[in-house]
């Protein structure tokens, strides 16, 4: 069977940033540590008063077109997916699209083209219809396009406040890919849950401390049905674990629940017994209340050995380097994991290919999906193709006044009664010029 999986990449991280520690953590009488700390960020990245789901998705997306050498005429699909979206009807591949076409001899009238929901895992799921459109041979030798994009913004004052983020990512499906192989098993949790949503609003409404819980037992369960269609999970098997990455301390607490049920009744359990005892086993137990708290404790005891922290800080620790940057990007968010885990290869100068990455995806509401990716051959150009770094470091460092400003500009009912410059200068980029006869957002190509 030919390999199909991700051919190529390209990042987009919207122009401003928020400094956590130094910034919002005094505005709101915090320690710092809570955010680095805690929480594990940094900064998170803002949205200029240009830019939107739609100018950075197509910005990611011309990157990755010109770096490939591809032409509208050679792309046979385009999917985004978003849960940003500004539009009920008119999915936001067309506005992205339209604006590719300003720069692009030729057109996309060929191509399919869609928008996906299912929170943060519709990227995941997008690149799912692009392999299986690829494999049932309906795409007639061309690749897709497939697109994460959001604003992450929380309303004022919510917890969520503090794991915003803004930014983009454009990846290439195809034959042959030159990144990483997706497998044909996959493993989901799925429930109707209601821990975060957006129902006929802008901002979410969304129950922390639950939207958490809910996360770790979707992850559970699709840990055990991807076990169920593979062979047991071995922790040997796994270069990098790269997971929705909502806040670096979100995958923490996950990392920890996927270790202690991958190990069990393995040699890796018996190794830590003389230090931490083994498993607690249900049936020892009188009551569920008893066994969880005998969990609990296993657990604490668990994170605190160095059998553990090696693991971790081996194929965990290194999928969060971008988003300790750069804050949630909600459907980019897994898919910057795996960047950063391929970047940490790279850098380690790892010989790379063939091994395998376990991703764990998420969306609230509430569905987890896992699966495996094989690394391909030419993979390190790639990664060594991305500009991602220079991006980060040109963002425009926002005062507290400013961020306000911003946070007030990118909401739709917000009406400031004045204009807010940009605080950065549009350089060969898309750009949001305004709004059209029919309340349609309009965009252009700044040279
Ligand atoms: C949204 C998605 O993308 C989908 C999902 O993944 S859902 C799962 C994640 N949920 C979200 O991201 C929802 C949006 N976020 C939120 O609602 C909130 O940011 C939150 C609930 C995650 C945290 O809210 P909070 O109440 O302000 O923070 P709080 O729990 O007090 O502190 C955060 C962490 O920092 C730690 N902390 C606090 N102060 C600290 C300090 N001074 N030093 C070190 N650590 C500190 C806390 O102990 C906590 O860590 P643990 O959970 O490991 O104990």
């Amino acid at each position: 069977m030919t390999a199909v999986g991700i051919d190529g990449i390209e990042i987009w991280t919207g122009k401003l940033k928020l400094d956590l520690p130094g910034t919002f953590a005094p505005e709101k009488g915090d320690d710092p540590e809570k955010y680095t700390k805690g929480l594990g960020l940094t900064n998170s990245s803002f949205p200029d008063v240009y830019e939107d789901i739609v100018t950075m998705g197509a910005n990611a997306a011309k990157g990755l077109m010109d770096r490939k050498g591809l032409e509208p005429e050679d792309i046979g699909r385009i999917d985004v997916a978003t849960e940003s979206a500004f539009d009920h009807s008119k999915p936001v591949s067309t506005y992205i699209a339209g604006c590719l076409e300003q720069v692009y001899d030729g057109d996309f009238t060929h191509a399919n083209k869609g928008e996906r929901k299912f929170a943060c895992l519709a990227g995941t799921q997008a690149i799912d219809d692009a392999y299986n459109w690829i494999r049932a041979g309906r795409n007639r030798d061309r690749p897709a396009i497939v697109i994460t994009t959001d604003t992450a913004l929380y309303a004022r004052g919510d917890p969520g406040e503090a794991t915003q983020g803004a930014g983009a990512v454009a990846m290439l499906i195809d034959e042959d890919p030159s990144v990483v192989e997706l497998s044909t098993d996959q493993g989901y949790g799925s429930k109707d849950e209601t821990d975060f949503l957006k129902p006929n609003q802008q901002f979410p409404s969304v129950d922390g401390k639950r939207s958490v819980q809910v996360y770790l037992s979707r992850m559970r369960e699709a840990l055990e049905d991807y076990e169920s269609v593979t062979d047991d999970i071995e922790l040997e098997d796994f270069a990098y674990a790269p997971f929705h990455t909502p806040f670096p301390g979100m995958v923490r607490k996950a990392a920890l629940l996927a270790y202690r049920h991958v190990i069990r009744d393995t040699a890796h359990e018996e190794s830590l017994a003389d230090e931490i005892g083994r498993q607690p086993r249900e049936d020892e137990y009188d009551d569920r209340e008893a066994y969880e708290e005998a969990i609990r404790g296993y657990m604490d005891d668990l994170k605190t050995t160095e059998q553990y922290q090696t693991w971790y800080d081996t194929a965990v620790e290194p999928t969060l380097g971008l988003s300790r940057e750069v804050g949630n990007w909600y459907t980019s968010s897994v898919h910057i994991a795996r960047v950063s885990a391929l970047r940490d290869a790279l850098t380690r100068d790892r010989d790379f290919v063939g091994e395998t990455l376990l991703v764990a995806s998420y969306g609230s509401g509430a569905q987890a999906e896992i699966h495996a990716e094989t690394v391909r051959e030419g993979w390190q150009a790639e990664v060594e193709a991305l500009d991602i770094d220079a991006q980060l470091d040109a963002r425009y460092d926002l005062s507290w006044d400013e961020y306000e400003d911003v946070h007030d500009v990118h909401e739709y009912d917000a009406d400031l009664g004045r204009e807010v410059e940009e605080f950065t200068q549009p350089d060969g980029e898309f750009v949001f010029t305004g709004w059209g006869r029919m309340n349609e957002r309009q965009y252009e190509y700044a040279e």
